[in-house]
């Protein structure tokens, strides 16, 4: 029996949690990159022994498009699936109900699925520094009661939140552009996860394209790529009520 961490994490928060999921689950790991645009998603087949941690990003409360097409060309084969939804503390929304049919629909069989709080990928202020020490307490109490149920070989799938049809999505539309420091290095245009950025000019952004994902902002190793700082403010405006008061992670088995 393998364990596969099937992870999107444009900028880290998803897979720092899935990470310490699957460590606290305790076998061999094999990872599988969903943020990867050069990897060919169709080789991955799992069998019915494995079980796969499947995170992604809350965007606009539902799954990034991106990530919902990579997983549809897994195949599954009856492997059991721990969802993860990882959001920055508004709501997640209709995320894990469309990740359960998504799962479903490539052949897994959804056995839990979690919803977790982790540092806003685009405002940064909210969810600061999290996962935070009660964020990994509440984390290491699910995975010993998930690893119970795989223990007693209950494969139920739990009832999880959301609604179909799922929310309309909304497209942030914010596209981080190269500032004077860019060195043309060309190292956020071969990790952007759907190759939206200019490989011999990384200044050049096919802003149809690309998914405001923020990695690009992430990985330049120069701080050379940044959002409009007017943009920000109102975003950050925005999303004042809703992502003030702390949210908790939670569980469904
Ligand atoms: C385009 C976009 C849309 C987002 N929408 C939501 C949302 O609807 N609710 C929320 O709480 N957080 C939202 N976030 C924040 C991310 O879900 C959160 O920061 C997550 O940890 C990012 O995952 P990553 O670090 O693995 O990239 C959004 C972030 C981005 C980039």
């Amino acid at each position: 029996m393998n364990i596969y961490e099937i992870t999107f994490s444009p900028t880290g928060g998803t897979k720092k949690i899935a990470d310490f999921l699957a460590a606290e689950l305790n076998r061999e790991i094999r990872c599988i990159d969903l943020s990867n645009s050069n990897e060919d998603f169709h080789q991955f087949s799992l069998t019915n022994e494995d079980t796969a941690i499947v995170a992604v990003p809350s965007y606009s409360g539902r799954v990034p498009s991106t990530a919902a097409e990579r997983i549809a060309k897994i195949q599954g084969n009856g492997a059991k699936a721990i969802l993860v939804c990882v959001y920055g503390n508004r709501a997640y929304e209709d995320t894990l109900v469309e990740l359960q049919d998504i799962v479903q629909q490539a052949g897994f069989t959804v056995i839990s699925a979690i919803a977790a709080v982790a540092e806003h990928s685009i405002a940064h202020r909210y969810a600061k520094n999290r996962p935070d020490k009660d964020d990994y307490g509440h984390l290491r109490a699910f995975a010993e009661q998930i690893e119970d149920k795989l223990r007693r070989n209950d494969f139920s799938t739990p009832a999880i939140p959301g609604n179909r049809p799922y929310r309309k999505v909304a497209k942030a539309g914010i596209v981080p552009k190269a500032t004077k420091a860019c060195t043309q290095c060309g190292l956020c245009a071969s990790r952007c996860p759907v190759g939206a950025i200019d490989k011999n000019n990384p200044a050049k952004v096919d802003k149809k394209v690309c998914i405001s994902c923020m990695r690009c902002v992430t990985v330049c190793p120069h701080h050379a790529r940044r959002i409009n700082g007017l943009l920000l403010a109102i975003v950050n405006m925005m999303l004042k009520k809703a992502c003030i008061v702390r949210k908790e992670c939670e569980l469904y088995l």
